[in-house]
């Protein structure tokens, strides 16, 4: 179902936490709201669920005016960071709360708690209390349980935010095909551009209480609004007064009517990339370039080394300070 955020306010003390905040999420897609923490997106998550009261503007769910419902009415559901599990109950009656205390027979509940376990890949657990299952697993059960009374929009803020990098990965992978699976509308908070640029459909840039840019992971990566969309979503330097990434720069050891010239500063390999940063005496600020290793060695770079620097043809680039 959609979502339709359209002029949202909100303010604690002094402070503006969202700022005439306009957005539409479409049915069934997989949204990221990516951005430096403080930004406004775990706010912006909030209210669209309902634990949270905006100062102004309103939330459409599906069409329907939400901002005066309460959370239990607006058919979504969500996991949080630190995900509160009841600890003295086991996996399978986690899933099954939200079922019961709707009063669905008993029947129908079993039938649908063991398809989430399923779908989760917890089945062999369910009996376990949540204390006995890995962090992961414990996201997966929350995810299980928020899913269990079918709600209209999912919403996750940081789903996988306390979990090591390598659960991280696994769990995003699966989110995905979860996703694909089930096609619930799904909003998920992360600060990870890589997380973001993986998963979604759709990644939505905040910052400052503002939207800096909505867009499909490609478009932002290859059409950012500005520098600080295009420095957000991955590395960046500057070439002669435009920001670009520092794969995008050709390197090369013979001069040219359109390139920069440039001596390499310092040469530093870090895993498969080599990174030389450059000082480019005519245009002020230095530059970093990343190279693979037989770039590097076909050019000789060292400390010293005269060389010119162009921006590699179709890449992106806008200039500083936009
Ligand atoms: N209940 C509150 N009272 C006062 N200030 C708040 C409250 N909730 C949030 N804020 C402030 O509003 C701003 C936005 O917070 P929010 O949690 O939405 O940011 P975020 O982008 O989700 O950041 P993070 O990634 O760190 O969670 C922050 O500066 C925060 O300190």
């Amino acid at each position: 179902m959609s979502i339709e955020v359209r002029g949202v306010g909100k303010r604690f003390g002094d402070f503006v936490a969202l700022d005439d905040v306009d957005l539409s999420v479409e049915s069934g897609a997989l949204t990221a709201l990516l951005g430096p923490s403080g930004g406004g997106k775990s706010t912006l998550l909030r209210i669209v669920a309902g634990l949270e009261k905006p100062d102004t503007g309103t939330v459409l769910i599906a069409g329907e005016d939400a901002t005066r419902k309460a959370p239990r009415h607006r058919d979504v559901g969500f996991v949080f960071q630190h995900y509160a599990a009841f600890t003295h109950l086991s996996v399978y009656r986690n899933v099954a709360f939200g079922l019961e205390i709707r009063k669905r027979p008993k029947a129908d509940i079993d039938k649908r708690v063991r398809e989430l376990l399923e779908l989760v890949h917890l089945e062999q657990f369910a009996d376990r209390l949540p204390a006995q299952l890995s962090g992961g697993q414990r996201q997966r059960m929350a995810l299980a349980r928020a899913l269990a009374v079918e709600p209209k929009v999912l919403l996750l803020d940081e789903p996988f935010g306390a979990l090591d990098a390598k659960v991280r990965k696994e769990l995003r992978d699966w989110l995905r095909r979860l996703h694909d699976e089930v096609h619930v509308t799904t909003v998920f908070v992360t600060h990870d551009q890589e997380e973001a640029l993986e998963v979604s459909d759709e990644i939505v840039v905040i910052n400052n209480g503002h939207i800096e840019q909505v867009g499909s992971p490609d478009d932002l990566y290859d059409k950012p609004a500005n520098d600080f969309v295009m420095s957000f979503l991955g590395p960046v330097t500057t070439l002669d007064g435009r920001l670009v990434r520092p794969h995008d720069i050709d390197v090369r050891g013979e001069p040219s009517a359109d390139a920069v010239a440039a001596t390499v500063s310092r040469v530093q390999r870090v895993g498969f990339e080599i990174r030389a940063e450059m000082d480019t005496p005519g245009t002020g600020e230095g530059t970093w370039v990343q190279l693979n290793r037989g770039q590097s060695e076909a050019l000789r770079l060292q400390e010293g080394s005269k060389v010119w620097l162009t921006t590699a043809p179709n890449s992106t680039s806008i200039p500083a300070g936009a």
